[in-house]
């Protein structure tokens, strides 16, 4: 697998405390990533690892095959979950300092796209609305050409419109240059729609990796008769388990036909998946650098 971001043991200590430790990760190109977690998973630190805004307390990230935060800096575009803008600037002095610190900017891309979103070159940042500002930090960072595109939290702000909108200006961005893509969200909804591969961290930790299609393709809702999880085929991996007095429910992932009578299989939504895997342990007594499923399989 061709990777753009590559983590091994990664961590970044605040004082005495941990934002993130031993993460350990592989993305791969051509993809748009969804990263999803809990709150304080360490989603924010890790995207801020990659762009070089923040250096590591130990272990190592690796951007496009190099250190993050080092030459392939140009290649890296970011938007971070403030959308950041300096509000006393223009729109027009944004793509003014855009073109003057990357030396790739598409001073087309950034012109057709401020034309299309009817904003006013001589409006300042600070009187745009949040979606404006939003999609005034997307330009800014398509505009730059990167290789990978890496957005925090994005469309956290956004009233639905302008979150549907933004993502399907991200969509076309992606069709139109070979862009590779990692969004934080805590959206399902917008994961689904916009990315075609998810990664759930907890806790530092991948619980899941995969193509989207493939996750869903593989996952199943299973319920019938109360059954120890321990006497499940080894090829029907336990997600979640609960249990009633006669009932078991579990989710499962297999690559094999169900064939048990006994059970009612049912598909699971995006969601629903990602909710499975948020509430397991992170197993950190895994301590051997690989997500849980890989060690699974
Ligand atoms: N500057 C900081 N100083 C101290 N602790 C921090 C700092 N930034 C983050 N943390 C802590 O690190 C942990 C991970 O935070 P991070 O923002 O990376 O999580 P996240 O997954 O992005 O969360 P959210 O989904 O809420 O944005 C949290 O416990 C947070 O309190």
């Amino acid at each position: 697998m061709n990777t753009v971001l590559q983590a091994q043991g990664l961590g970044k200590k605040y004082g005495r405390r941990w934002a993130l430790s031993d993460c350990t990760l592989d993305v791969p190109a051509g993809r748009v990533v969804g990263l999803v977690g809990p709150n304080g998973a360490g989603k924010s630190t890790l995207l801020h690892l990659a762009v070089g805004m923040l250096t590591p307390t130990s272990g190592s990230i690796t951007v496009l095959g190099e250190p993050a935060g080092t030459s392939q800096r140009a290649k890296v575009g970011f938007v971070a979950q403030d959308t950041p803008t300096y509000s006393r600037m223009s729109v027009a002095d944004h793509l003014r300092l855009g073109a003057r610190l990357n030396p790739d900017w598409d001073e087309s891309i950034a012109t057709k796209r401020i034309e299309r979103l009817g904003l006013d070159l001589k409006q300042r940042a600070g009187r745009l609305s949040g979606g404006q500002r939003a999609q005034l930090a997307l330009t800014l960072g398509i505009s730059k050409r990167p290789e990978l595109l890496v957005l925090d939290e994005p469309v956290a702000a956004l009233d639905p419109l302008a979150r549907r909108e933004f993502l399907q200006d991200l969509m076309e961005a992606v069709a139109e240059q070979e862009l590779s893509v990692v969004l934080s969200s805590h959206l399902v909804s917008d994961v689904e729609r916009s990315c075609d591969f998810l990664i759930v961290l907890v806790d530092s930790r991948v619980q899941v990796s995969g193509e989207i299609e493939t996750l869903l393709a593989t996952h199943y809702r299973i319920s019938g008769p109360r059954r120890d999880e321990k006497s499940l085929p080894s090829a029907q991996h336990v997600i979640s388990a609960s249990h009633t007095d006669r009932q078991s429910t579990l989710v499962i992932r297999t690559e094999q036909p169900i064939l048990d009578p006994a059970w009612t299989v049912s598909r699971l939504s995006l969601e629903d998946l990602v909710l499975a895997y948020m509430g397991r342990p992170s197993a950190p007594e895994q301590n051997n650098h690989r997500p849980v499923l890989e060690v699974q399989r």
